[in-house]
């Protein structure tokens, strides 16, 4: 049961008068308030510890000073060990600092900083862990013991005796704090004129704690903020703990004091299992002289200068709950270092210390059991994961896990994870003013999508737009708003360098696992028990960019597969779909297909189609309108897709050239000449042309006139003879044959390359890097084993060494290759076409 006291002691120090030391919480022992007892023993048990240090400042050995101050600096807090130290992080203090084996510093309360102020280890070197345990033994003189540096070595007999209900570890609350520090404020009492912060807010009336965050952020919404503390009064021990504390400050005259608290917790348990902790094990001390740090702690805040926090030790268990209040609404307790693995078969725990990392890893997976209020904490979970706004990463804070790159092996659910960390930065980027960025058109598609998303209504959108309508635009302010507000939105686009444009984005196929020969009935490449249906049943909206150049069957796939894993007949399983593009631009691929078939692969002869809710946009962003001519040619590029004519008259303002040596001559002049070609020379312009062919003539004949040494690389011109295989097969396809063949997406069998040409990547090889098809390099090196390239129209340019097997030279490309140019591209771009 609970108990609460509060008693007089006198004040130590210079500073001494009459003050209050109370102390807040669960006595085991002690079932009611005990007022009177409790004043008369800590008194005795405070005059018999000044009493002991007195008798043991004139007889131990002394410290050596120097040898403290190497030892101690140089070393982290928890890993140094005193004394008989187990391991190479042994920091012998000296002789007479005596801890049992394998006793590690986190054990010893040091009241200063950890690293530069270890000076200050004189007042505050505690050993205290279970002293009773070991006090029968002549070691146990040593292992209570009191280091005071410059002026002696300091031994207790038996620290229970001195402190009542000594719990097993503290958490000085007393001080200020920086971000990454257990935040309880100043001091317990609020400044006159300030606002209540952080623990204090939980100290006192929460109906005025409710006031100063509304006041704070007049966007939160009352009524959660209610539900949530609430929930935590009922349900989070320190907050229990805090209260009591106020309602004993209540009746305290105390007001202008500076008074400091420690929070107590005292655990036996497994936490690894029992993570919650009890009423019983947590205690709230505010002391009665608040001026120095009392010892018996293992987090200590350490003013510094103007209170400013100097250290804190996050090995504590009570860190965690303390510092992520809705992380851990239960106050569920992080990892200390005597936690041990669970022996599951005999329901004990082993002799094995369970490591940080396995305590973390253990925390951050999803269970189907529990729900994670980790994973869905938005923008406290990245704080937890990346320890705040300074710069500083996990790698930062050795007690933290650092294995964030190898979140599948720790983590349920990657892809789910991927999501919850675009939602954290959704949650950093200022949508609302690029949703007042917003022509009306956009305003309007967005309203109706989002409208779509929120109510549930899972309408599917396509959205049409001309080129440089802002549909992108748009589809990244639309998933930038709903991860922010915590929903799951896959982004899609049909091409890899087109899905670089989108936030998250990737590509379709290989999202939804479409297969590559898609056909009328296929369904998508995962199963129900997969992680990607997983994910997809928690998605909230799908965004696919570039729809019309895929094959209908495509979407229809994906269609009939999220039907089915989210068991609902509706279009895409009930969820809200925007696909989107421009069917004026690039229509599906069918392979020696005619007019006909073409126009029937498109989604518009969908089933499909007569569901969905079609939204356009008209005004053209990307257009420069200072320019007249820029209008002209955006105009007669509308005309061409929306009036189609079987003769295509050209404006008068398109140039014209008699051959392909003079198209060369005029897109990339001076180009015999060496250092002509430079990275921005080659960015600003390309020829475009319709069919494959031609672009190999055009380019075949600008590297002829292209400066320097040419290369040659051959393709493998051998079929491979796999031991199943029958080994006649490869006589029936001869060499020549082979080279002959030109597969799409693969270079040719004779590839010619001079220093400094322009090539362009064939294949998505690392697309967040921005390599992928269809990025723009410049070969810088070339050599029989690698060559060097830098990237010079993709999302980065710097230079790459890997080696690339799958890239065409580029002075010319095909048509369709560069309408998937992201948009820095088209806008970089002389583009010159071929016409037949
Ligand atoms: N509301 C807006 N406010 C400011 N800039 C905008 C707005 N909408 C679009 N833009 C800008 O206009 C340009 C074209 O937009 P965007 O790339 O989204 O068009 P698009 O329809 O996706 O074009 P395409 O079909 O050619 O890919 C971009 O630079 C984009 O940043």
């Amino acid at each position: 049961m609970s108990w609460v006291r509060a008693e007089k002691i006198q004040r130590i120090g210079p500073m001494a008068r009459k003050r209050k030391a109370t102390y807040v919480g669960s006595g085991k022992e002690n079932s009611e308030p005990q007022v009177g007892k409790d004043i008369s023993k800590l008194a005795l048990a405070q005059r018999a510890r000044r009493e002991r240090e007195r008798n043991l400042k004139q007889s131990t050995a002394r410290i050596s000073e120097q040898h403290l101050l190497r030892d101690t600096r140089a070393q982290p807090l928890h890993e140094i060990y005193i004394g008989a130290a187990r391991d190479e992080h042994c920091a012998n203090i000296g002789n007479n600092v005596h801890i049992r084996e394998a006793q590690p510093l986190h054990e010893i309360y040091i009241g200063a900083a950890r690293d530069e102020h270890c000076a200050n280890i004189g007042n505050n070197v505690h050993i205290r862990e279970d002293t009773q345990r070991a006090n029968a033994t002549p070691q146990a003189m040593h292992k209570s013991s009191y280091a005071d540096k410059g002026k002696g070595l300091l031994t207790y007999a038996n620290e229970k005796d001195t402190y009542l209900a000594q719990p097993l570890h503290e958490i000085d609350i007393g001080a200020a704090h920086d971000e990454h520090c257990v935040n309880i404020g100043n001091n317990v009492h609020i400044r006159e004129g300030k606002d209540a912060s952080y623990a204090q807010l939980y100290i006192y009336d929460p109906a005025s704690a409710l006031e100063v965050r509304n006041r704070r952020n007049q966007q939160l919404r009352k009524d959660v903020l209610q539900t949530i503390q609430e929930t935590l009064l009922q349900v989070n021990p320190f907050v229990d703990k805090f209260r009591q504390a106020y309602a004993i400050l209540d009746q305290l005259d105390i007001a202008e004091q500076t008074l400091p608290a420690h929070l107590h917790y005292s655990s036996s348990k497994d936490r690894r299992r029992y993570n919650l902790p009890t009423s019983d094990e947590i205690a709230v001390v505010i002391p009665g002289d608040g001026s120095k740090a009392s010892g018996m702690r293992d987090i200590v805040l350490h003013l510094r200068g103007d209170n400013q926090l100097m250290q804190i030790n996050e090995c504590h268990p009570a860190y965690l709950p303390l510092h992520y209040v809705l992380l851990f609404p239960y106050g569920e307790l992080g990892w200390e270092p005597e936690m041990k693995q669970w022996d599951v078969k005999n329901n004990r725990p082993t002799a094995v210390r369970l490591t940080q990392m396995e305590y973390y890893s253990h925390r951050l997976f999803e269970r189907r059991t529990e729900y994670s209020t980790i994973l869905r904490g938005g923008k406290l979970f990245q704080e937890f994961l990346m320890l705040g706004e300074t710069g500083k990463s996990l790698y930062d804070f050795p007690p933290m896990p650092q294995s964030i790159e190898n979140w599948s092996t720790v983590v349920g659910n990657r892809l789910i994870i991927e999501h919850r960390l675009l939602q954290i930065q959704a949650q950093q980027v200022d949508t609302e003013t690029n949703i007042g960025r917003l022509n009306s058109g956009q305003r309007s598609a967005y309203d109706a999508i989002i409208c779509s998303v929120l109510e549930n209504k899972g309408t599917t959108f396509f959205l049409n737009g001309g080129a440089g309508t802002g549909k992108t635009f748009l589809y990244n302010t639309i998933a930038q708003k709903c991860r922010g507000l915590g929903h799951i939105v896959v982004t899609v686009a049909s091409s890899g360098i087109a899905s670089l444009l989108l936030e998250g984005g990737r590509t379709a196929h290989s999202t939804f696992s479409i297969p590559l020969d898609v056909l009328e009935n296929s369904i998508c490449g995962f199963t129900k028990q997969s992680i990607q249906a997983e994910l997809f049943r928690e998605t909230k909206m799908i965004i696919w960019d570039e729809v019309p150049m895929q094959h209908k069957y495509c979407v229809e796939a994906v269609d009939r597969t999220l039907r089915d894993i989210r068991d609902n007949p509706k279009p895409f399983g009930g969820m809200t779909v925007v696909l989107g593009g421009d069917f004026r631009q690039i229509l599906p691929v069918v392979p020696k297909g005619v007019r006909e078939e073409i126009v029937n692969a498109s989604l518009r002869r969908s089933d499909l189609w007569d569901d969905i809710r079609v939204l356009t946009l008209s005004l053209n962003m990307r257009l420069n309108t200072i320019d007249p001519r820029n209008a002209d040619f955006a105009n007669f590029l509308m005309e061409v897709g929306t009036n189609p004519q079987e003769v295509v008259h050209l404006p008068t303002t398109i140039g014209r050239c008699q051959d392909l040596n003079e198209l060369l001559s005029t897109v990339y002049p001076q180009l015999g000449v060496a250092n002509v070609s430079t990275p921005t020379f080659l960015t600003e312009r390309t020829i475009l042309s319709a069919r494959n062919d031609d672009v190999n003539a055009i380019n075949c004949i600008a590297l002829t006139i292209f400066p320097g040494n040419s290369y040659t690389y051959l393709a493998a011109d051998k079929m491979s003879e796999d031991d199943g295989m029958d080994r006649s097969i490869t006589n029936r396809y001869p060499n020549e044959y082979l080279n002959s063949l030109d597969p799409t997406g693969l270079p040719p069998f004779k590839l010619q390359l001079k220093a400094g040409c322009p090539i362009i990547l064939l294949r998505n090889i690392a697309p967040k890097d921005g390599l992928c098809n269809g990025t723009r390099m410049m070969m810088i090196y070339l050599g029989r084993t690698h060559q060097r390239h830098s990237i010079i129209l993709g999302i980065a340019h710097r230079l790459s060494s890997i080696n690339l097997r799958f890239y065409g030279v580029g002075f010319g490309f095909n048509v369709r290759a560069v309408c998937e140019k992201n948009d820095a591209a088209r806008k970089m771009l002389t583009l010159v076409m071929k016409c037949q």
